[in-house]
């Protein structure tokens, strides 16, 4: 896809001593140094045909004439060889050239925290303008960026979307909130170039039905003006549709009813050529990792690129997904599973569950600074917390799995909408959802791991605006602080020596027995 420069050059001789007068006046202009004219003029090049030349007879090129460059597209024919040292001397030329590239890449990529690994990585994006000038993308896209106010690529962007383009297999790990949806969603439409009624090309994977909704409307934003069949895969959808007569370029969906769809319902995913895990870790986790197992077996397009995105990647998630992926790029942005440095941190000890209530409402009275995200450990607790506050001039609701999905959506839209202040949720709005303006996240209950932690509070602090997080803990959570400590302290916020120097702990989720919120009742049901 990438035009490189030195693709109008490559493999042709230029006959100096032919064309000595025009080289002559070209040498003069060597103090324009820009790299490309140093090419140029070191080049050694011949004109070939690029296309039969014409019947009639071509003037001859005189010394008068100005030079265009050296453009493959005349029709004049040379004949002549590079000896040994010109070919030497083009070689080296070559070399010099693409290590200067590389070093501008190594000192660009230092500068916006990009870390890669693997081979032939393109350079990384300066502008969105390059998708022009580099991948000839149709101004659609630009147009729709500068539509939605989005001016420069962010770091993932800068690199995932040239990895993408050269056909790579990628795994993507930035932190929350720094536009990896963009990263996978622009490099898709432009690979695909126009719809097409051939089957379903490129599939996006997403844990949640809230983020496939998120996402589905993101593409439709950024496809705005080409006519793409997008098409999100809705329970309708899934149990309804006739999937060999639907014309469907991009499908996003959930594990679960993809995978119902392939296996019940016939769905061919053998033309797909672009396959997207996002928050990859969690759909490698179990329960997820079956279906989406399924689904990248039925994606047999040995052409097909995969790509994984998250702002967490634990190392046992990369080995798993390795085994999928081909000479896949890595590309992490800052450090690997950092909370994002926007969102300013604070650790609250409320000694026990009685102990939050009070602290919930004192950390209202003291910073009350909406909208509010509050994560609880389960739905049976949002509820009950729910019962406690919607009578509280505090416009609170409530969302959680046992809700209708037009609740869920509801719950959503109105917080969006800024018609709700607080909203009380649990984990299953913990990924991904981008909610514009959230100024605080308060985690009520302590996360079940330092993923879930930087999920939850990744919800503010987005598109490089700040944000806070409050974390309350109990005596029953202490001996975890450390494991979250780190994402904590990596990210810029205070952290208390006695936490810092404690053990951390191997642990795989923390769920503990939690006490009702109010009485002292039985052991609480789990989401
Ligand atoms: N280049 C950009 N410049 C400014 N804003 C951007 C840019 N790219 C994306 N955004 C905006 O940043 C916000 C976050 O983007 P997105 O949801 O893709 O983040 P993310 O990295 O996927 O976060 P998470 O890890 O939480 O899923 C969105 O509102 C999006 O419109």
């Amino acid at each position: 896809m990438e035009k490189d420069p030195s693709f109008l050059f490559s493999g042709i001789t230029f006959n100096r001593k032919r064309f000595s007068n025009d080289f002559a006046r070209f040498k003069e202009k060597k103090e324009s140094n820009d790299p490309e004219e140093t090419l140029l003029e070191n080049k050694t090049v011949e004109v070939e045909p690029a296309a039969k030349p014409s019947k009639k007879r071509k003037r001859k090129r005189t010394a008068s004439d100005p030079v265009e460059g050296f453009s493959v597209f005349n029709s004049s024919k040379t004949e002549s060889v590079l000896d040994n040292s010109e070919e030497t001397e083009l070689a080296s030329q070559r070399k010099k050239e693409f290590n200067r590239q590389m070093e501008r890449d190594a000192i660009f990529r230092k500068q916006h925290n990009i870390h890669t690994s693997g081979t032939n990585i393109p350079s990384p994006l300066h502008d969105f303008s390059e998708l022009r000038s580099r991948y000839e993308c149709k101004p659609y896209i630009l147009r729709n960026l500068a539509e939605l106010n989005i001016k420069k690529p962010t770091p993932i962007q800068m690199q995932a979307i040239p990895i993408l383009l050269s056909g790579r297999d990628v795994f993507a790990c930035a932190p929350t909130g720094s536009g990896k949806t963009l990263a996978f969603v622009c490099p898709m439409l432009m690979k695909l170039k126009r719809a097409s009624k051939d089957g379903v090309r490129a599939v996006i994977l997403c844990p949640t039905r809230e983020l496939a909704s998120q996402t589905y409307r993101e593409c439709k934003k950024l496809a705005k003006g080409k006519k793409f069949y997008i098409k999100l895969m809705t329970k309708q959808l899934s149990n309804t549709a006739e999937f060999a007569k639907l014309s469907c370029d991009v499908l996003i969906s959930t594990p679960l009813r993809l995978k119902s769809s392939v296996t019940k319902r016939k769905l061919d995913l053998s033309r797909v050529e672009y396959l997207v895990l996002d928050e990859s870790d969690k759909l490698f986790e179990l329960g997820l990792l079956e279906p989406v197992d399924a689904i990248v077996k039925a994606c047999t397009n040995p052409s097909i690129i995969r790509s994984l995105f998250s702002a967490t990647l634990p190392d046992t998630v990369e080995e798993l997904a390795r085994t999928i992926m081909h000479d896949a790029v890595r590309v992490i942005i800052g450090r690997k599973n950092s909370a994002s440095e926007t969102v300013k941190q604070k650790l609250v000890y409320v000694g026990s569950e009685e102990g939050k209530l009070m602290a919930l409402r004192q950390t209202f009275e003291e910073s009350w600074n909406p909208p509010v995200l509050l994560f609880v450990q389960n739905k049976a607790r949002a509820k009950d917390l729910y019962n406690e506050l919607k009578f509280e001039d505090i416009r609170v609701d409530v969302i959680h799995s046992d809700l209708q999905q037009s609740e869920r959506e509801n719950a959503i839209d109105n917080f969006r909408a800024g018609k709700t202040w607080v909203l009380i949720a649990t984990d299953v709005i913990a990924r991904g959802m981008d909610f514009k303006g959230v100024n605080c996240v308060i985690n009520y209950d302590f996360p079940d791991s330092s993923s879930a932690y930087i999920h939850r509070i990744g919800r503010s602090g987005r598109a490089g605006r700040s944000g806070e997080a409050v974390t309350f803990y109990t005596d029953a959570d202490v001996r975890y602080l450390k494991n979250i400590a780190n994402a904590i302290k990596n990210a810029g916020s205070e952290v208390p020596e006695w936490i810092l120097s404690m053990p951390k702990l191997k642990w795989r989720k923390h769920r503990p027995k939690r006490e009702s919120l109010f009485a002292k009742q039985g052991d609480e049901e789990e989401e």
